[in-house]
């Protein structure tokens, strides 16, 4: 095997932390070969430097990715992350009003595409295996690949790669034809051997033979075991956000072009009415160890499948949180941003309407959170090619402005597809997608691309910490008494659990029973890190529950903050912020208005980095040091990160 697999690998989805500062995470050894090039894994070095080669085009933030990293390395911390963000709200300003759109430069040369092309040195780590040929192995061989398939599968979270035809070093050489298929076939025993299934992602020339890329998965032996994926779903009203959720989490029918998918997704009488989506709705699609969409094994009937069906049949769920496109909402969006710990953000476009105030509002959100984001631009059917060429190139231009620094990729083949799905975790590339939800155009690509994604977090790390059960929604169905919503974010939640909860008003907890849990609306016994479902507490009035509030286990009584210092970036500001000025604060789950009760400058503008004294105003909040947050007042915007915490209760 040549290999040395007996240690761990750090966490595999390093590129963003959400809400926790992934910048201060300390540099891996390999990519110190790369001369401090940070969070950029040597895989999308490779990807970005043949991408830039092959553009005509420059492409800021792509070339001179490795310089600036190198330099900006000793300094890169949670300050790095937080200028980049504001010279992403800044240069969105400026790439919008300098955008010189020309309708006659064609697609082609206007959007990069990936060229793919030798790979990067194999990683002994991670879920990507390069095997030059697996034509005929010995048995005694064969027990050694399977062995290896089993550790990248696990370094994978049970899903791993494998790039047949290539050697050790990158090189695609390849395979005579009748050679691929026997090394397939080798694959295909290998992966049944480890209850797992073979995907051929690509098939394509190499210098000397065909090469392929692979995918394998584990069909799971529990619920626990499933690959949990959470997109959260943004963009402007009426780009077709509902709409797209509807058509891929559906049977499998089209949209009508006049609301007839997104109904199965509103949550509400009144948004039914208006056609305007007014809070977080979720919808599930599941995908089979094949990688089949199980949603659409009962396609033509017009009843989609119970989620029970869909989650028992699956073995990777992508969980979509559909969110408001109205600015009216804008609040509700932000908390679904930031409750809903998403791994994406799949950010919506219509053709015919472009990049408008609150696309920009919402991309502006997810990179301030560090959600490594996708576009989808939707209404092909309805939009002249001029006008479709115009938004994808305003979008790109918005995403390539030296701020915001990201590599925009549309995604016209297979092999685009699998080369974004592997790199987009690194925060930089920016995959796009062109679709119809009427004529089905596009889709299936969409698909392929939600089925290879990876989630984003390392959820196993946390797994055997105490639990944290951050609360969302609350429910009273009748006969079963209250019901909390919300996301595991460490440890595990067991049915018979005695856990505090709170903090309350005044900033205590108390303990509650919990009864019974559901995950994806079936009955479990257990949710795990990363999960999310609902628990049924005993003896506890809903009235006394509210969204922000924890579940927790813990031997002593846990404490709540009442003021805490953080580190500040103003994004935009329409008035000055000064002491006494009151912002709403969104961290998490929580969501409460902060008075400036300090603040280690006079006044701060656009721009300005301070150190903010915050008090929570109306009642303590269960929040930790690290946690990035948002906060905002009317048009004012800033970026946070909570660095002490100074009192509590
Ligand atoms: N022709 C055409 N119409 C579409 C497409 N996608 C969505 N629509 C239509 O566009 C309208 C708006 O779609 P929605 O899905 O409600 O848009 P939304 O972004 O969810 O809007 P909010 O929920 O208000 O934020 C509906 O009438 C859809 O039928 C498409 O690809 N082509």
């Amino acid at each position: 095997m040549g290999k040395q697999h007996q240690r761990r690998s750090p966490p595999r989805h390093g590129g963003g932390g959400g809400v926790v500062m992934a910048a201060s995470a300390p540099p891996r050894q390999e990519d110190a070969r790369h001369a401090g090039l940070g969070d950029v894994a040597p895989r999308e070095l490779g990807a970005a430097t043949k991408l830039a080669q092959t553009q005509s085009i420059p492409i800021p933030g792509v070339l001179d990715v490795a310089a600036s990293r190198a330099g900006a390395v000793e300094h890169a911390t949670s300050v790095e992350s937080a200028d980049s963000m504001l010279n992403a709200k800044l240069c969105m300003q400026a790439a919008d009003d300098a955008a010189q759109i020309n309708p006659a430069r064609g697609l082609a040369e206007s959007v990069a595409s990936l060229v793919l092309d030798d790979l990067p040195v194999e990683d002994d780590e991670g879920s990507v295996e390069y095997k030059w040929s697996l034509v005929n192995p010995s048995p005694e061989r064969l027990v050694e690949l399977v062995t290896q398939m089993q550790f990248r599968l696990m370094e994978g979270n049970g899903e791993c790669i494998y790039e047949l035809g290539v050697e050790d070093n990158g090189r695609k050489r390849g395979l005579p034809e009748l050679d691929l298929q026997a090394s397939l076939d080798t694959l295909r025993t290998m992966a049944a051997q480890l209850s797992s299934e073979v995907m051929v992602l690509s098939d394509m020339r190499g210098h000397e033979g065909r090469v392929a890329t692979v995918m394998v998965r584990r069909t799971p032996a529990s619920l626990e075991e499933r690959v949990d994926l959470r997109v959260a779903v943004a963009g402007n009203v009426d780009s077709g956000k509902s709409t797209l959720v509807g058509v891929l989490t559906g049977t499998g029918t089209l949209d009508n072009g006049r609301g007839l998918a997104r109904a199965a997704v509103f949550s509400h009488r009144h948004e039914l009415e208006s056609g305007r989506t007014s809070a977080v709705s979720t919808q599930i699609m599941g995908f089979s160890a094949a990688g089949g969409v199980v949603n659409y094994t009962n396609s033509g009937s017009v009843r989609a499948l119970n989620w029970s069906d869909v989650v028992e049949h699956s073995s990777k769920i992508v969980t979509f949180y559909d969110l408001a496109g109205h600015e009216r909402y804008l609040k509700t969006t932000m908390f679904g941003l930031t409750a809903c710990v998403p791994d994406y953000c799949m950010l919506v476009i219509a053709a015919n309407n472009g990049v408008l105030r609150m696309t920009k509002e919402h991309l502006c959100i997810a990179l301030a959170l560090k959600v490594p984001v996708f576009v989808v631009i939707t209404k092909l059917d309805i939009c002249p090619e001029n006008i479709r060429e115009q938004t994808l190139t305003h979008i790109q231009k918005i995403l390539k402005s030296p701020g915001a620094r990201k590599i925009p990729v549309l995604v016209r083949s297979k092999e685009d597809l699998s080369m974004c799905a592997q790199n987009i975790v690194n925060d930089r590339i920016v995959p796009i997608f062109a679709i119809s939800n009427v004529t089905g155009e596009g889709l299936d690509d969409l698909r392929l691309f939600m089925n290879l994604l990876h989630p984003r977090r390392n959820w196993a790390e946390v797994k055997s910490n105490a639990c944290e059960f951050s609360i969302d929604d609350i429910f009273a169905p009748v006969g079963v008494g209250t019901v909390v919503a919300g996301t595991v974010v460490s440890g595990c939640m067991t049915v018979n659990d005695d856990v505090w909860l709170g903090p309350d008003s005044a900033g205590h907890f108390t303990k509650v029973h919990v009864k019974s849990i559901h995950y994806k609306r079936c009955a479990v016994k257990r949710l795990v890190a990363g999960q999310s479902g609902s628990l049924a507490l005993k003896k506890i009035k809903r009235s006394s529950i509210r969204k922000g509030m924890y579940l927790l286990e813990s031997a002593t009584k846990p404490g709540a903050v009442r003021e805490f210092s953080a580190e500040v970036l103003i994004l935009v500001h329409a008035t000055s912020i000064r002491e006494n000025y009151q912002p709403i604060i969104h961290v998490e789950t929580v969501r409460q208005a902060a008075q400036v009760v300090g603040i280690d400058k006079d006044v701060l503008r656009t721009g300005d980095r301070a150190n903010i004294h915050f008090r929570f105003m109306y009642q303590p909040e269960y929040i930790k040091v690290g946690s990035r947050f948002i906060f905002r007042e009317g048009r004012t915007k800033g970026l946070g990160i909570i660095k002490e915490i100074l009192q509590t209760v």
